[in-house]
Parts: C-alpha cells; sequence; structure tokens
C-alpha cells in the first residue's frame, strides 16, 4: 500500500502534464516506477485507502488466462470492466475486425493464448510454461506476451500488462511483469492485485513455492479529472494493515483455472478500507 500511495504522491509532485490523443484528456505522468509484491509473505497488495474491488480484479485475469475476447464473458466471470472498451469507443465501433457486440478483438488472453506463428499455426503459451514450470524447467525464457505489434489494429485496446515472465529459482517460483501505460487511481488499484495473483495461483498450480513478484510500469498516469479526488480525498486518508488472500486448495490444475473456478474460490480475511471513490474512466 506504501508503495502505492508514493507513486500517487509522486505522480503530484514531479509529474508532468502530457496530453493523449486517444481519450481527448490531459494526464500527469511520470515514466518508470517499480512495485515489489513479496507473495512468499502473504503481503497482498491491496489498497485500503478506499474500497477496491479486488474480486473484479481476479475476474479480469482468469479472464486474460482462460483467453477471453468478449465483454460478456467477463460479466459473466463477475466484471463489467470491459464494456466501456468494448463499446463505447467509437474507434472500436467503426473497426471492420469488430464482431459485433461485445467483441474485444485479438487481446490479452485471446492472441497469448493463441500466438500466430510466422511459419504457421499458433502458440499456446501458457500451457507450455505451466507444463515447464511443473516439471521444474525454467529455460530462461518463459515468457507469456500478449503483445504482438501486427495484430494491434484488431483489439478493442493494446494490451497494457504485455508481458509476465516467470523464473525459478530451485522450488521457488518469481515473476516479472512489465506495463506499458497505467491509470493509477483506477488500473493499478486491479493490476497490483493481479500480478500478486499470477504468482500465487502459477506456483499453486505448478506445486512450487510463491517469491516475490516484480511489477514493472513505464508510463504511469493521472487522468485530469481524477487529479483532484486522489490529492484532496484518497491522499488525505491513513491506510489500513494489508488483508489476507485465501485462494481455494482444490485448485490444482490449468484445466481447474480454465472450467470451474469462480470468484467464490477466493476470499479475504481482515479487509478494512475506506469509503469508495468513484473515479471517472477513460474510454
Ligand atoms: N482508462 C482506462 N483505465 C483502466 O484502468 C483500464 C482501461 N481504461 N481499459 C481496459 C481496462 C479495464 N479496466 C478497468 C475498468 C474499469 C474499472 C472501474 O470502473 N473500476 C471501479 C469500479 C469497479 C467495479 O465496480 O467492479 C473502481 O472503483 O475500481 C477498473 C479497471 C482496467 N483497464
Ligand atoms: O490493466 C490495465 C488496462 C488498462 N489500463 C489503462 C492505462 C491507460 O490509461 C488506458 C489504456 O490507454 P492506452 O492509450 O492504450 O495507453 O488503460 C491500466 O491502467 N491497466
Amino acid at each position: 500500500m506504501k508503495q502505492y500511495l508514493d507513486l500517487c504522491r509522486r505522480i503530484i509532485d514531479e509529474g508532468e502534464w502530457v496530453a493523449n490523443e486517444r481519450t481527448g484528456k490531459r494526464c500527469l505522468t511520470v515514466i518508470n516506477a517499480d512495485l515489489t509484491y513479496d507473495v512468499g509473505a502473504g503481503e497482498f497488495p491491496l489498497v485500503t485507502t478506499r474500497k477496491s474491488y479486488w474480486k473484479s480484479a481476479i475476474a479480469e485475469i482468469i479472464g486474460y488466462l482462460r483467453g477471453y475476447d468478449n465483454a460478456a464473458d467477463f460479466r459473466a466471470l463477475g466484471t463489467k470492466t470491459w464494456d466501456a472498451n468494448a463499446n463505447e469507443n467509437q474507434a472500436w465501433l467503426n473497426n471492420p475486425y469488430r464482431k459485433g457486440e461485445d467483441d474485444m478483438g485479438l487481446c490479452y488472453g485471446a492472441i497469448g493464448r493463441n500466438f500466430p506463428k510466422p511459419d504457421g499455426g499458433s502458440v499456446d503459451q501458457l500451457r507450455q510454461i505451466v507444463d515447464d514450470l511443473t516439471q521444474g524447467v525454467d529455460n530462461r525464457g518463459e515468457i507469456f506476451t500478449f503483445y504482438h505489434p501486427g495484430a494491434l489494429h484488431m483489439a478493442c485496446l493494446r494490451p497494457c500488462m504485455y508481458s509476465h515472465h516467470f523464473s525459478l529459482l530451485g522450488d521457488t517460483l518469481y515473476l516479472n511483469s512489465t506495463q506499458r501505460s497505467c491509470d493509477v487511481p483506477l488500473g493499478l488499484n486491479f493490476n497490483m492485485v493481479q500480478v500478486y495473483f499470477l504468482l500465487a495461483i502459477m506456483a499453486q498450480i505448478t506445486g512450487k513455492k510463491p517469491g516475490k513478484a516484480y511489477h514493472k510500469i513505464v508510463n504511469a498516469h493521472i487522468y485530469e479529472d481524477q487529479l483532484e479526488l486522489m490529492r484532496d480525498v484518497q491522499l488525505t486518508r491513513e491506510p489500513f494493515a494489508a488483508p489476507t488472500f485465501k485462494i481455494n486448495p482444490d485448485i490444482k490444475t490449468l484445466e481447474d483455472l480454465e472450467t470451474w473456478v469462480t470468484l467464490d474460490d477466493f476470499e479475504l480475511e481482515g479487509y478494512e478500507y475506506h469509503e469508495a471513490i468513484a473515479y471517472p474512466f477513460s474510454v
């Protein structure tokens, strides 16, 4: 939580205003932030200075792991966070690749689990990584990437957290996640939970101990219409102690995650938080 508040403060103190063409808004921006989550020690990085919809964040990442490409599938899992990007952005609505209501196109897991090969066919990166790690193999390239420069025009949005690189040291699993663009008041609230979750669940289904997750953010920003709420409300609050995150121990394989897992398989103990803040969302 401290890392999060420090980054928010740094953007306010040192950020530069950048005009963003896609959203038509200005963003107070800094370049480069490195956050670390000690998953082995159970340090769940949840924001407590406002109510966080953490289950929505878990639903998003499970949807990515399953390769979903449709906002309706995300809703069925328990999050509405892709509705606006799938259905309200004019550039995407005009895009000939959009397959209709709720289609998100070739983004996140839809491309990551079915990554096209130049010589034909495709690669399921996640299946390969899970198989390697389960056998104790780290080939120094256990990378799950969603970034395909030749397919960006076929998606409603370019992936923000676009690469997750897993490493083994003995029986301990590590994760380095990279994010190109970060909406700190809204997106990061979710992304911290997702990076923690990804290491915790991958360790569980490959039979490894979780170590640390390193989260690198390149462009970290606060939109102009979010600034007042962040500076004058959220940053004036005292954080509470971090809650404990529990995963159903019956989840043992990638197939479990792909088939029967729901948000009821995840729990928080001791989540104390301040009142909700409704930050504006930019489509
Ligand atoms: N501008 C922008 N920021 C983002 O963080 C973002 C995007 N766009 N587009 C793609 C995804 C969708 N994500 C989202 C979308 C909406 C919320 C949101 O509205 N959060 C509210 C309520 C969440 C709920 O009720 O489930 C929040 O207060 O956290 C968060 C992340 C993260 N990503
Ligand atoms: O997981 C996510 C997904 C998206 N975001 C934010 C970062 C930006 O504010 C927008 C995406 O806009 P681009 O113009 O494509 O950079 O969504 C996030 O923080 N986390």
